[in-house]
């Protein structure tokens, strides 16, 4: 005997009723049960054609993504954008280094010549080792190393690094595309401390022993994003002005997978004419648009040929948009919105902005995005650019919109070139986040979370999610605000909240 009964609300419904909802203010309800966890797959696609094992990409902000994060999001199985607040050549360079090498590992070593004297370089906390060359260049012959506590420990800091340099005396490389249970095999087999990756004669990195440990002590990795040319698979971002396709050819010719259009508005003929030129100049390359929000937005985009689309505006932690220009959407009707579009047309669709736990994600892929953009969730990483900083107590890491002013007065100032006689008005803010350690061990233990929510949702893979979205078999509501205090922690005096 079937009953017919109705109960929660499809998301058709939920989502026209004339109100901006984000994450928080939705609820799925749990469905039926047929696989265990382990089956859930979250693999998925980030543009027409590029495919990733982790729907998770890390944002083109300049405290986000540099090489560091980029090549460990790849070594994750997902993908991270260089951001553009650099010169072309040192973002094509940063392209180049994540191609450089097949191990989440960046020490950007120092090369310097046998007569040359370290002065002060040591005091960089991210600087282990300085390599000694012939010429001093990465390029030339290696004849030693120094590492930080040689150097600390010397009395006289005058010396020339050829007095007291670790000469070496036999082969102390490996090529460039070991990946990391080779290096440790080779580190073990030949005893030594670290090794150098080399590729066409060329010294690309320096690899600790200390390092692969540290690495092989998070949960395994897998293949990760590798492309057709065995190589990890990086993203950049630009913008739509003249000189930005100057810095595209830079990028191309370093070997960039896809490029990101970065802009909070993409429904611009700028935008438009940019793709336009991109997918006639690089056919090859996919071009991810946007932002955007809404549905006449997605349209005009998809018309022009982004291969791709990010969703989002004024929903990120650091983002004031919605305050300044009073424009945006809240991010799970803007998900939903955009996705419902794009889906007609294959176009695969990255909720960017506003992720600050699993369930967000849960709520992000669900609502049809294929992948997620993160800024905040990872910017407090190991991988993260810059240093770690003491404020009251916490170990904190600088995080700011590429809209603050800082980020624009920093370098970038060529966005604004144009304007120089305009105002300069601030759509973010400069902040701090707190030290979350390695994505290498954070992203997995997530990704194990959001698969627990994609069973109790009955969905084994993001299509079967979107299966059940637009079949309307997916239930949802709104949270009233007392429903979202009760879906939080409450009632107790204390408690410490870790999740794994
Ligand atoms: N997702 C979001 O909600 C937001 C993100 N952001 C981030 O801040 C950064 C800056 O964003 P936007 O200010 O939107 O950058 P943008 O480069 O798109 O726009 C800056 C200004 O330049 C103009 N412009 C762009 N191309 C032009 C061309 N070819 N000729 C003449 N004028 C042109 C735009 O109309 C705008 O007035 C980006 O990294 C973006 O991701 C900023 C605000 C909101
Ligand atoms: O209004 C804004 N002003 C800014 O200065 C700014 N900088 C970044 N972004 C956007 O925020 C996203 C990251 O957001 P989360 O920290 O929440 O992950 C990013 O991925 C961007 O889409 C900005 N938005
Ligand atoms: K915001």
């Amino acid at each position: 005997m079937t009953i017919e009964f109705e109960d929660g609300f499809a998301a058709e419904k939920l989502f026209n009723q004339g109100y901006s909802y984000t994450y928080d203010d939705v609820i799925f309800l749990p469905h039926y049960i047929d696989f265990p966890t382990d089956a859930v797959s979250l693999s998925t696609k980030l543009s027409r054609n590029i495919s990733l094992s982790t729907p998770c990409v890390s944002s083109p902000m300049d405290t986000v993504t540099e090489s560091y994060m980029a090549t460990a999001m790849a070594a994750l199985g997902g993908m991270g954008i260089i951001h553009s607040n650099t010169t072309p050549p040192e973002q094509a360079d940063a392209v180049r280094s994540v191609k450089s090498r097949r191990v989440p590992i960046l020490s950007n070593p120092v090369f310097k010549s046998p007569d040359s004297l370290i002065v002060d370089q040591f005091d960089d906390d991210s600087l282990p080792c300085v390599i000694v060359t012939e010429s001093g260049t990465a390029t030339s012959k290696v004849l030693g190393y120094v590492f930080k506590s040689d150097w600390m420990s010397l009395s006289d800091k005058e010396a020339k690094l050829v007095d007291y340099m670790h000469t070496v005396d036999s082969k102390i490389s490996v090529p460039w595309n070991y990946d990391l249970a080779q290096i440790d095999a080779y580190l073990k087999q030949q005893d030594h401390d670290f090794v150098l990756l080399e590729k066409e004669g060329e010294v690309v990195d320096v690899i600790t022993k200390q390092e692969v440990e540290r690495v092989k002590g998070y949960p395994k990795l897998g293949k990760g994003t590798v492309g057709s040319d065995g190589k990890w698979m990086v993203g950049a971002a630009i913008g739509t002005r003249q000189s930005d396709r100057e810095r595209l050819e830079h990028l191309v010719k370093a070997g960039v997978d896809v490029v990101v259009l970065d802009s909070s508005q993409g429904n611009s003929i700028y935008q438009i004419e940019m793709i336009k030129h991109i997918k006639q100049t690089y056919p090859e390359l996919d071009v991810i648009g946007g932002n955007v929000v809404t549905m006449y937005q997605t349209q005009n985009l998809i018309e022009a040929g982004a291969d791709g689309l990010r969703v989002g505006m004024g929903s990120g932690s650091i983002c004031t948009t919605q305050e300044v220009c009073a424009v945006g959407r809240g991010q799970a009707t803007a998900v939903y919105k955009v996705s419902s579009i794009a889906a007609r047309s294959g176009v695969p669709v990255i909720a960017d902005g506003g992720i600050s736990n699993s369930g967000h994600i849960v709520k992000a892929l669900t609502l049809g995005a294929s992948t997620v953009m993160m800024g905040s969730f990872l910017a407090g990483s190991t991988e993260a650019p810059g240093a770690y900083q003491y404020k009251n107590g916490y170990r904190i890491k600088k995080y700011r919109g590429m809209g603050s002013l800082e980020a624009m007065t920093k370098g970038s100032d060529q966005r604004y070139l144009g304007d120089t006689a305009k105002l300069k008005i601030a759509q973010g803010v400069v902040g701090a986040v707190a030290d979350k350690g390695s994505v290498l061990r954070f992203i997995p233990y997530t990704m194990q979370a959001v698969k627990q929510g994609f069973q109790d949702l009955g969905a084994s893979s993001l299509q079967s999610a979107h299966d059940l979205l637009r079949s309307k078999t997916l239930r949802l509501e709104v949270r009233t605000g007392a429903a979202q205090v009760e879906g939080g922690v409450h009632g107790l005096i204390s408690y410490e909240k870790k999740a794994f």
